[in-house]
């Protein structure tokens, strides 16, 4: 368990990270969100005690980093995957490490083969692609054989099978019942391993819910239609007690319909169809919504809806999220 109790940082004039509170709980994925410059990193230096905090604390299974007595056996963490000596072989940087922290030597074959690196273990790690990397630092964060485990954008720069890879690592983790805390600035990556969600936007706190409770409450569904006979559609819908959203190119968007209802209703009437299809508005619009007024980095009229007129866009200052449950 890890544990925030206004945890705050900042450099200089900037506030990197502002009374943040918040558990990390075992046995689950829990996802660590925010969009670029939220603060994300430096929470996570700040758990592991590789920055101070300007004030509050975090705790580690109840205590402070430093006052545990073989930190690597409670908790590793993979923060930059080249951090490696990369004139030593992967099996001799996990050694030194391992001889560092009186951890037994045979943990380094067994994290190398729990990665999938045992036929380049003699190979010097300089040589190893950003996957690879990816593999030997979560290998080394595996050494201590840790309840906690922490991952910085573990899936950046990573191709499809690597990042399948680290999805079920993490995944088997949990089910071991270790606790799992992993960052990204991607939704739609956090939606498939993640269980719970911490959300931050400018270093504050936004949610703190399960991921089943963000999709339920943010994954809208309706029904596009669209009809060569457009206005006589939209009196139907009206007279039908349908709300009809315009959202280009002759599309309508319905909220609270099943395609079924809206498909027959649109034959008794004879009217042509050309779309009757069921929508269901992304998470990342969802999370975008919420932190709109937190991205640091802007790009002005940069349509996040395409094919849809309607969206918010980067830079829409008032998010017009109102579901979060803090501080669960
Ligand atoms: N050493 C530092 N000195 C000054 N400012 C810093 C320092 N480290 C981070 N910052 C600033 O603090 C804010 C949070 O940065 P941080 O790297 O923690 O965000 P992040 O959520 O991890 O972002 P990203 O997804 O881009 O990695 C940013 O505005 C960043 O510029």
């Amino acid at each position: 368990m890890i544990e925030l109790e206004g945890l705050t940082k900042r450099f200089g004039t900037k506030v990197a990270v502002d009374h943040l509170s918040f558990q990390v709980r075992p046995g689950v994925v829990t996802g660590f969100l925010g969009p670029n410059g939220a603060g994300k990193s430096t929470t996570m230096r700040m758990m592991l005690d590789l920055d101070n905090p300007t004030s509050g604390r975090v705790r580690i299974d109840g205590k402070h980093y430093r006052d545990l007595e073989e930190p690597l056996k409670y908790i590793g963490a993979l923060l930059e995957a080249k951090a490696m000596h990369g004139g030593r072989s992967a099996y001799n940087n996990l050694l030194c490490l391992a001889q560092s922290n009186r951890i037994p030597e045979r943990r380094v074959a067994e994290v190398l083969d729990t990665v999938g690196l045992t036929s380049v273990a003699r190979k010097k790690s300089k040589g190893f692609s950003l996957g690879m990397a990816q593999r030997l630092g979560i290998a080394s964060a595996l050494l201590g054989d840790p309840e906690i485990l922490m991952f910085d954008e573990p899936v950046n720069g990573l191709d499809p099978e690597g990042i399948h890879w680290i999805r079920n690592l993490m995944k088997a983790l949990a089910a071991e019942g270790r606790t799992i805390f992993v960052s990204s600035h991607l939704m739609s990556e956090m939606a498939l391993t993640a269980d719970h969600l911490i959300v931050i936007g400018q270093g504050r706190l936004l949610a703190d819910t399960s991921m089943a409770d963000f999709i339920q409450r943010n994954s809208r569904s309706f029904v596009r239609l669209r009809s060569p006979q457009q206005e006589r559609l939209r009196d139907l819908l009206h007279e039908h007690g349908y709300q009809a959203v315009e959202s280009g190119n002759g599309t309508l968007e319905i909220d609270g319909a099943t395609t079924e209802s809206l498909g027959e209703l649109a034959a008794r009437h004879q009217l042509v169809l050309h779309e009757l299809s069921a929508q269901r508005a992304s998470l990342e619009e969802a999370f975008m919504q919420m932190t709109a007024g937190a991205v640091e980095y802007h790009a002005h009229g940069t349509d996040v809806h395409p094919g849809t007129d309607s969206g918010p866009r980067w830079g829409d200052q008032a998010p017009r999220w109102g579901t979060t449950s803090q501080g669960k």
